[in-house]
């Protein structure tokens, strides 16, 4: 078996990851927007980073003996770490945790690491060492459920469901929780086809509610989207774990009936709104535009813009 590392020999491994300063040891180059972009500091099996606020991050995965590492020695050298970027004038420590070496969150908790996210295969943990109180951003402060209100203009009907799990029978849009990376129209269309066999295509945007700590969100706010789509197909085959009915109702007869949740009948009376004076009146369209600096690119949702406006150069 192979001896466990010691506190000294853990000591050393830190110290070769150690910067000295901002200009020694670290090598920072402008980016696009003026800011600096990071460079491992050092060049052994810690991967201490410096980040473009002055913190560190440490990806234990990267340490090559951390199999002979103990949680006692690990404190010990986490401790004499963190003293060092405290003198260096760092101003955070963010520790990134591998879920098999859970037995490094204990040390680094009774030193003052804070949980500030967890994935399935790993955990973060923040040590603010600024100034004043942290200035770290949180995680994720909310989830993102999208429905679709599938509306066939051609017969003045609207595909709505009763939900199975719920102890108030309903009516409701079809709809469920965005996966990440996944476009908010995407959802609408996969949700609504998962729910009710019909196929649709996102239109526009209708509403957004905000709700803070709802219950199945984890303690967190939930944001429920309402697309309007329009339907290709029209046989419904409902999930039967999710829904305990599903059908086509005239548009009127949903916006007049009582047994809906306030949000869904709202956005009824707003798809009759567009259906009578024009969808322009209610919708909110999107677009694909490309993001300045990282060569990515977004959604923009927004009222339909008219076409000299677009093209305008200036303003008189
Ligand atoms: N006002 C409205 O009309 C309503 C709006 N919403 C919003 O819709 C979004 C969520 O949509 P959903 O249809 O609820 O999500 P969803 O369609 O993504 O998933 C619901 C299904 O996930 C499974 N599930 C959820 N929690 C579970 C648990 N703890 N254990 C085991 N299985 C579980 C169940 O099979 C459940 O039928 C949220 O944003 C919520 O606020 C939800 C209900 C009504
Ligand atoms: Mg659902």
């Amino acid at each position: 078996m192979r001896p466990l590392l010691s506190w000294a020999g853990w000591r050393a491994v830190l110290a070769r990851t150690y910067s000295p300063g901002p200009s020694a040891g670290y090598r920072g180059t402008s980016g696009a927007q003026g800011y600096v972009r990071n460079t491992p500091v050092g060049t052994c099996d810690l991967q201490g980073e410096l980040d473009r606020f002055g913190g560190i991050s440490v990806r234990l995965a990267q340490l090559d003996a951390l199999d002979r590492l103990d949680a006692a020695a690990f404190q010990k050298g986490l401790q004499a770490a963190v003293q060092q970027w405290r003198s260096e004038g760092r101003t955070a420590v963010w520790l990134h945790i591998p879920i098999l070496q859970s037995r490094f969150i204990a040390p680094a908790a009774s030193l003052g690491f804070c949980f500030h996210h967890a994935e399935s295969d790993s955990s973060v943990l923040t040590l603010w060492l600024g100034e004043g109180p942290s200035r770290l951003p949180g995680y994720a402060s909310h989830q993102v459920g999208v429905a679709g209100a599938v509306f066939d203009e051609s017969t003045r009907k609207i595909l709505v469901v009763q939900d199975r799990n719920k102890l108030k029978n309903m009516w409701k849009f079809p709809g469920g929780l965005s996966e990440p990376g996944e476009d908010i129209g995407d959802t609408a269309v996969r949700e609504v086809f998962e729910e009710t066999g019909i196929k649709s295509e996102f239109r526009s945007l209708l509403s957004i509610r905000q709700q803070h700590t709802n219950p199945g969100a984890f303690g967190k706010s939930d944001m429920y989207i309402i697309c309007r789509l329009k339907p290709y197909s029209f046989t419904i085959n409902f999930c039967q774990h999710e829904c305990l009915r599903c059908e086509w109702m005239d548009l009127n007869d949903l916006a007049k009936t009582e047994n809906t949740t306030p949000i869904t009948s709202r956005v009824a009376r707003l798809l009759l709104y567009g259906y009578r004076e024009g969808f322009d009146k209610i919708d909110l369209t999107v677009e694909e535009l490309p993001a300045v600096h990282t060569g990515l690119f977004y959604k923009l949702y927004h009222k339909e813009l008219p076409d000299n406006y677009k093209t305008m150069k200036g303003i008189d």
